[in-house]
């Protein structure tokens, strides 16, 4: 996909937000757009998804995209479930695959009792849940996110972190502004602030350091024996069914997903750094 000498402004005598951008986005590219406030990251974003046109410039072989916007237009009259099926057919799914996929996102987010709620009546992180869901549903070749993170439980930031990774894994792009400077540190392939109307490259902050250790905490592992897990992680079980897991941050990923896909399916609670090798609490 390639931005060129794109530029934007609302009203022909409005000043330009951003102007003679060019960019391109390779297959599995992880790519973080930083910058001021009012800067033009939110502009930039909506180009990339294709749902605000230049005023200059070409954007060329865009992808199927998909895209979790800084706000999320909850005053629909679908509960999140219909919305959810229905967003999927509208990103091309037959009805049985737009259902299945509603129903793995709605689980894997939490969002299961709420999934019949108006959306209207949904918390703000509630919200966040079903904007994510939707877009992760799709599958698409180009995942554009803005604040995506911002507003979900722990957990659920763990699962949109695996999600984007798995999806720059099958040789999709993702571009993303987040408030936190270590979001996907040290997987980051690219990054790029907004200064001014342009777009300058940027140094990637660095993957913890290779003795770094997370601890991940879950509820509803189940009584029974684990498999064996990416990075022999350290169980250790905590009150009311739930249990904590130490891993070396290199394996957390992969451990957070292989625990997702436990056919008890159980629910992340917590996953943060563990400050030495041997925290469990
Ligand atoms: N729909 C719009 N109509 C008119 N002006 C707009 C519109 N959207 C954004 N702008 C203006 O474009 C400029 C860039 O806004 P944008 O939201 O892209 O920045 P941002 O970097 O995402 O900001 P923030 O960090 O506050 O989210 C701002 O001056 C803003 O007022």
């Amino acid at each position: 996909m390639l931005l060129e000498r794109v530029g934007k402004r609302y009203h022909p005598r409005a000043p330009w937000v951003l102007r003679d951008i060019d960019l391109h986005l390779p297959e599995s590219s992880l790519v973080r757009i930083s910058g001021g406030n009012g800067g033009g990251k939110s502009t930039l974003l909506r180009l990339l998804a294709g749902v605000s046109a230049p005023t200059a410039g070409s954007v060329r072989n865009r992808p199927r995209t998909a895209y979790v916007p800084e706000r999320f237009p909850p005053a629909l009259p679908f509960d999140a479930a219909r919305y959810l099926r229905h967003l999927g057919r509208v990103h091309g799914l037959g009805a049985a695959e737009a259902a299945r996929r509603a129903d793995h996102w709605t689980e894997r987010l939490g969002l299961g009792d709420h999934a019949r709620s108006p959306l209207r009546q949904l918390s703000k992180g509630t919200s966040q849940k079903v904007a994510v869901a939707q877009a992760l549903m799709a599958e698409p070749g180009l995942l554009v996110l803005d604040e995506a993170w911002t507003g979900l439980d722990a957990g659920s930031r763990a699962v949109l972190d695996a999600a984007v990774l798995d999806r720059v894994a099958a040789g999709g792009r993702a571009v993303f502004v987040d408030h936190d400077p270590r979001r996907l540190a040290g997987r980051v392939d690219a990054a790029y602030a907004v200064t001014g109307t342009g777009l300058r490259p940027v140094g990637t902050a660095p993957a913890p350091p290779p003795g770094a250790r997370v601890l991940i905490e879950v509820d509803g592992l189940g009584p029974e024996p684990l498999p064996a897990l990416p990075g022999s992680p350290e169980v250790t079980p905590a009150t009311s069914g739930r249990t904590r897991l130490t891993v070396s941050e290199h394996h957390s990923d992969a451990l957070l997903r292989a625990l997702l896909d436990l056919p008890s399916a159980p629910h992340v609670r917590a996953v943060r750094g563990a400050t030495d090798p041997g925290e469990s609490a």
